[in-house]
């Protein structure tokens, strides 16, 4: 059986990129499920619906061909045969995701897609990062982190991502985002014997060790 190594935390707590890199340094998958909501919302707005409107984001779920892979140096992410991989991470996919990621049916069923890829997994174990991860996905997951920074380090690391926007609208957006999904799953708190990592004061690379670190604790194995 594959394990699920799950991590959770609000936008720009370093959750990809800092999960990407554990999954390299062990050998191990890597799943963004935060891109399949991407994806379908993505989906919903091609299809010219509105993400607000629950009906048109359930009749576009049950059409919606999603491709994920588990290899932390392919992030590439298609709907049928187009490649959505960067038009994911436009504004306007943001601004639009929470209005999928709050339909029970579609949790649901990007749930039942997660421990598919996770199962069929050929790794010993994927680094499974989201929201609801430690709680909902995988709550008997043998190691569970709440990856957390404070509201302004975020905002700052995300606005240094996406050069040529405006820093106070990525903060603003960042913070609107976290309110909408706050209210559907928390991942705000750590839930029992879920293990804060808090990277405030951390650079990159300490983050991953702490995350190793934690890791390392409970699987004993040693990342040297
Ligand atoms: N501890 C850290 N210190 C500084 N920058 C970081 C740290 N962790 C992540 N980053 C950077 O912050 C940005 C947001 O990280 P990302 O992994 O996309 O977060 P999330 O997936 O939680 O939204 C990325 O550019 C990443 O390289
Ligand atoms: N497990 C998850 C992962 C993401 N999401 C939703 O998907 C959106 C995008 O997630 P993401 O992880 O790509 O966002 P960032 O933290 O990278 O900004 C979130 O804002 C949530 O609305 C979710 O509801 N549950």
């Amino acid at each position: 059986m594959t394990d699920f190594i799950a991590i959770d935390g609000p936008a720009g707590s370093g959750k990809s990129s800092v999960s990407k890199a554990v999954a390299r340094r062990l050998g191990f998958g890597y799943l963004d499920t935060g891109s399949a909501y991407r994806a379908l919302a993505w989906h919903v707005l091609d299809r010219g619906a509105d993400t607000a409107d629950a009906d048109a984001v359930l009749s576009a779920v049950a059409e919606f061909p999603v491709r994920l892979g588990l290899d932390p140096d392919d992030r590439t992410v298609q709907v049928g045969d187009v490649d959505v991989t960067d038009a994911i991470r436009e504004p306007s996919v943001s601004g639009a995701v929470s209005g999928v990621a709050r339909v029970p049916e579609v949790r649901e069923q990007v749930n039942r897609l997660f421990r598919s890829l996770v199962a069929d997994a050929p790794y010993p174990a994927v680094v499974v990062e989201g929201r609801d991860i430690t709680t909902v996905v995988a709550p008997d997951a043998p190691v569970r982190i709440l990856l957390t920074a404070a509201p302004e380090v975020r905002a700052a690391r995300r606005a240094g991502e996406l050069a040529g926007e405006n820093a106070e609208a990525v903060a603003a957006a960042l913070h609107k985002r976290d309110a909408s999904d706050s209210a559907v799953v928390d991942f705000l708190n750590a839930a029992e014997g879920v293990e804060v990592v808090d990277s405030t004061e951390l650079d990159f690379t300490q983050t991953i060790d702490a995350v190793l670190t934690v890791i390392e604790r409970i699987r004993g194995v040693h990342h040297g």
